[in-house]
């Protein structure tokens, strides 16, 4: 039994292959060194407390009023992988009466009583607090939704004994073994579903092993031999919500299959060619011919993009901005606003870099750069969490 932990799982960039990926194809998703950090401490309160600053959600619960809505289940085994109609039912009308309509706490919400309540139906409920706080922009295509989701199924799975918490007594920070990976993965996917309705999975998958990952139709390639890449991420700050970016590029595929259908494909095979120059560089002295097909291929990925009704007047502004200092770029995650990638070229001054990011604040954009291949989800002791980040989980 824990009485205090702490876990922490990263955001996400994907290079090439969202909405796609949904569809079945390739993607190319790459680790951030921005992470969602969760804190749960078990009580004797009868209470179960979720603190959720980010998003301005605070909630209690007694633990007798949540025991009334676990459901029967007839789920056995590999059937519990996916998501049981009858329990978000019940939690969808309690939720919707605490938090009305306001997606963004319902869904966060929802995602944490589904787990919270399926991890633990078999036995006695235990009383908790726990609080997130993420270093991501929510909302923002960077992949917090999965981050939180990957947080809460290391955590509540811990919490349960169903898993072991990997970290040594010595050490500041642990990460559990394979197979322990895929059941929190697997867990933090049905999060994941709550949020996004219907999600490929490519999101929790980085979040959980962390590093640069090939992802297809459910089949995790980690990508062991990649070059150091230079990454400047843009927050337009327009938000949006993933879940109806999803749902409106499935009914343009519904309406026009013909038409569609060659966009997805082209997607994959930007994301294979991709794959293949990134391996090409690993083995074979870097040129620049190797960047400029990175480039390109970031440009026609930029278009269909555009072209499935995921783009967004800022997100051509990020085009043009960085155009004029010869930098190319594109939309990551759902799109709709939400933040774009810009690949530097290792011979990018830094002054181009300067003053492109000051082009793009100018704009009222949030610029940086990024180092990317964090680490996937891990225990961490309190020694290994920045004090701000600390203060903030064990303020509630
Ligand atoms: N730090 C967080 N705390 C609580 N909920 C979060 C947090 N980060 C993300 N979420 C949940 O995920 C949703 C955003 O998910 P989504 O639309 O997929 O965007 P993203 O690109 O950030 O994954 C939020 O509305 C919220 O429900
Ligand atoms: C659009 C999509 O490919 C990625 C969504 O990423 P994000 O939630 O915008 O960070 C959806 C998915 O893969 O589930
Ligand atoms: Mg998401």
């Amino acid at each position: 039994p824990v009485s205090e932990l702490f876990v922490s799982a990263p955001g996400k960039a994907i290079l090439h292959g969202e909405h796609a990926v949904v569809h079945g194809k390739v993607a190319l998703a790459v680790s951030l060194n921005l992470r969602t950090y969760l804190r749960l401490e078990t009580s004797t309160t009868g209470k179960v407390c979720i603190n959720l600053p980010n998003i301005d959600t605070f909630f209690c619960w007694d633990v007798s009023e949540l025991k009334q809505l676990i459901t029967y289940s007839h789920a056995k085994g590999d059937e519990r992988k996916r998501l049981d109609p009858e329990l978000l039912r019940t939690l969808r009308e309690f939720a919707d009466v605490t938090n009305g309509n306001l997606d963004t706490s319902n869904m966060a919400t929802l995602s944490f009583l589904y787990l919270y309540l399926s991890l633990f139906r078999s036995g006695e409920l235990p009383s908790l607090t726990v609080s997130v706080w993420s270093e991501l922009p929510t909302g923002a295509g960077l992949g917090s939704s999965a981050a939180y989701s990957v947080c809460l199924a290391a955590a509540l799975l811990s919490a349960s004994g169903a898993i072991p918490t990997p970290l040594k007594e010595w050490d500041h920070t642990g990460r559990w073994c394979q197979e322990d990976l895929e059941l929190i993965n697997s867990w933090a996917f049905q999060g994941e579903t709550i949020i996004h309705g219907n999600p490929s999975g490519v999101d929790n998958a980085v979040g959980t092993w962390g590093g640069m990952l090939r992802f297809l139709a459910g089949k995790i390639i980690p990508l062991n031999r990649v070059p150091l890449l230079r990454i400047l991420l843009t927050n337009t700050k327009v938000p949006r919500s993933t879940k109806v970016l999803v749902a409106r590029v499935k009914d343009k595929i519904n309406k026009f299959p013909s038409i569609m259908t060659p966009v997805l494909d082209s997607v994959d095979a930007i994301s294979c060619t991709c794959e293949k120059v990134l391996s090409e560089m690993t083995c074979e002295p870097i040129t620049g011919e190797h960047y400029n097909i990175l480039e390109e291929l970031i440009d026609i990925n930029q278009h269909h993009l555009n072209v499935m009704g995921v783009g967004h007047p800022t997100l051509d502004t990020l085009c043009q901005v960085t155009r004029t200092r010869g930098l190319h770029s594109k939309l990551t995650g759902a799109g709709g606003g939400g933040c774009g990638i810009t690949l530097l070229r290792p011979e990018t001054d830094y002054s181009v870099v300067q003053s492109t990011v000051q082009d793009l604040r100018d704009c009222g954009f949030d610029c940086w750069e990024t180092s990317i291949g964090g680490p996937g989800v891990q225990q961490h002791s309190p020694l290994s969490i920045k004090e701000e980040s600390l203060e903030i989980l064990r303020r509630y």
